[in-house]
Parts: C-alpha cells; structure tokens; sequence
C-alpha cells in the first residue's frame, strides 16, 4: 500500500496564550519536497514539532508512513534540523553527530564509516574535530544537518536549514537538499528563503496565524500570472498605444525583462530605432501569437518573448497583505 510520508489531518496545537496552529491538514508523498512558508510567529515550528513527536498536538491527527507521530516507528524514519540549534560546545563537531548516532541505536562500525562521510558532505570535514565553541553559526548549522541525517532517515523536517548562511553556503546546502531528494528522501522544509523553495520543493503551503492561507504547486504558483514579455527591436514610439487601441490589452513599457517602468502605460519615452521590452497582460496563448503578428506588421523585430514568472515572493506577499497581526482581513 503507498502510504504518504506525513499525513496530518485538522493537526491543531494551542499553547496558554493562545495561538500555535490551528486544523492544519496536509499529505506530502514519499520522495517529495514540500515547502513550509508563513510569517514570523505563523506556526509553521510548532506545526514540524508535533510531526517530529517533540510537543503534543492539542487534536487532530497525523501519521508519518502510517505510522502516528510520536511513535517510536514514527521517530525511527526521521531527521530533524531545528531551528534554535544549540549543541554542547565542549565537544568536537564529530562527537556531536557521534553522539547522536549512539542516541539512534547507530552500530559504532557503521557510525565509523558513516561520520566522515557526513561531515564531508555538509562541507565540516576536517573541522570535524575542532570543538563546537570555535565553529561559527553556519557550521553550527552544517553540522545540525549531519546529526539530521545521521540515522540515513526516510524524511527530514528541516527548519530555516540556511538562515545563518552565507550565499555560498546556502547554495550548498541547496546541493545537499537536491542530493538526498534525488536519492528519494522525503524533505520537508520551513524557509524563509523562497528561494530555496522555489528551487527546490514540489508543493508548498502558507501558513498564516496558524492557519493554512495558500497551498499548491510551486510550478502552477510560479506560471499563474499569464504576463508576457516581448523585445522589440527597431522601436517606434506609436506602437504601444496601437497596439493598447487595437487590442484592448493592458500593456505597458518594461524597463528590462521584468521590471516595469514606472507609470508603466504611459506613452514610452524610447527614441525611434531603439529596442524595448514590452509586457502584456493576456487571456490566451493565442493572444500572444497576434501580439506577435501585429509588431511583426509593423516592421519591427522580435528578438525574444517569453512568459513572465510569477516570483514566489510576489505570491506570498500577496496572500499575506491587508492581513493585521491576527491573520484577519483589514
Ligand atoms: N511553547 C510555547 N508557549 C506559548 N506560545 C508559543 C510556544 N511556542 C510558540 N508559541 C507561539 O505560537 C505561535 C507560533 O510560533 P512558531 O514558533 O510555531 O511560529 P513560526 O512560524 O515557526 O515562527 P518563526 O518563523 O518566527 O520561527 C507564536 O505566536 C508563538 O509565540
């Protein structure tokens, strides 16, 4: 039978002042990616630790591969980066994950071979045996993601795996995400960075005041927003307002492929001959094809169109706007 790797249903947690999360229910399937966004505060640690079994839900259900969460089968298939990691300073980076291997019931023979390994792969290597009090706050976190991967788990909760990083050791960590997905580990993932998200996650869902705001795919997010781009070459000022009269489309100016100019649809102030990116907002692909046709008539060039992306950040800024502190529409 192909149980899901989570499956969490009205999963509700309210803490004495209240808030927590409220009837969140979601499935991620085995091998996927699932991003966790919301804003500070929205629930989205308290939800991953009612998963990982650490803190008890106040109802609601979930299971992790059929298994309910707090089990100790439940526990036996996870990893779990948190997001205030502390790990005693006194001992080496490689005696952390050590003892986290003994804490999973790790043979020392297998921990032998697989501590290096790890330590390698999460970019520590030598490192390893200095102490943790002279490790940074990006190692700290490499090294949360070893003792996370330790026991070789089925899925991983990772909570903010990048947030003490630098660019550089983000885009790694990235490559080790992207590693354990290829090889079919469940990630599931609480970011800030939509950009981890947009890389790398399947589905997403948004949480907001501890309730889930938005959910889908990030591909069918990222593609919503039918705004086309087209670069024009051989320019003539007429043209946009033709085209606007003609068509009756909402099309604007672009200062480069994505930014708009300011008082975009205003007549452009380009000189005669110049090239311009031009964004149309339309219903249909076939639209596109005419936009394409009536500036080729024109006699002008058509160097590139392409389909504008709906940034995530876009998408979640707008889910979350004219929203107050309790989540409620203003
Ligand atoms: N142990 C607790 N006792 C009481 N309230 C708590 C507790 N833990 C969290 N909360 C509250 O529950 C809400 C959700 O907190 P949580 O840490 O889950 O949010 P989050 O989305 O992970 O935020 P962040 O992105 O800032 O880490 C917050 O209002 C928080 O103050």
């Amino acid at each position: 039978m192909n149980v899901p790797a989570i499956e969490a249903q009205l999963l509700t947690k309210e803490y004495k002042s209240g808030r927590g999360c409220r009837d969140v229910s979601i499935t991620v399937e085995k091998g996927e990616a699932f991003g966790f966004l919301g804003p500070n505060g929205a629930g989205k640690s308290t939800f991953v630790k009612m998963l990982a079994g650490l803190i008890r839900p106040t109802s609601g259900s979930a299971a992790l591969f059929g298994h309910p969460v707090g089990t100790l089968a439940a526990k036996a298939k996870i990893g779990y980066l948190p997001e205030l990691y502390r790990y005693q300073e006194w001992l080496t980076g490689e005696e952390v994950v050590r003892l986290h291997a003994r804490l999973c019931g790790i043979d020392k023979s297998v921990a032998d071979r697989r501590i290096p390994e790890l330590l390698k792969e999460v970019g520590i290597g030598l490192r390893g045996r200095d102490r943790v009090k002279h490790y940074s706050k990006g190692m700290q976190q490499r090294l949360g993601l070893a003792c996370a991967l330790v026991n070789e788990p089925e899925l991983v909760f990772l909570d903010e795996p990048s947030s003490a990083l630098d660019p550089i050791g983000r885009m790694e960590v990235r490559t080790i995400l992207e590693r354990l997905k290829q090889r079919g580990i469940t990630i599931f993932l609480n970011s800030h960075l939509l950009e981890d998200v947009e890389v790398l996650c399947d589905r997403m869902a948004l949480l907001n005041n501890g309730e889930i705001l938005r959910h889908g795919k990030v591909t069918d997010i990222l593609n919503k927003r039918t705004s086309w781009h087209f670069k024009v070459g051989g320019y003539s000022p007429f043209l946009l307002s033709w085209l606007i009269e003609l068509t009756g489309l909402q099309i604007i100016q672009a200062v480069g492929d994505g930014d708009q100019q300011e008082g975009g649809g205003a007549v452009p102030s380009s000189v005669e001959g110049s090239t311009v990116w031009l964004e149309a907002e339309v219903e249909s692909e076939e639209q596109v094809g005419w936009l394409n046709t009536l500036i080729i008539e024109q006699g002008m060039t058509l160097y590139e169109v392409a389909r504008k992306k709906e940034r995530l950040e876009e998408w979640f800024l707008d889910a979350v706007s004219g929203l107050n502190q309790r989540g409620e529409r203003e």
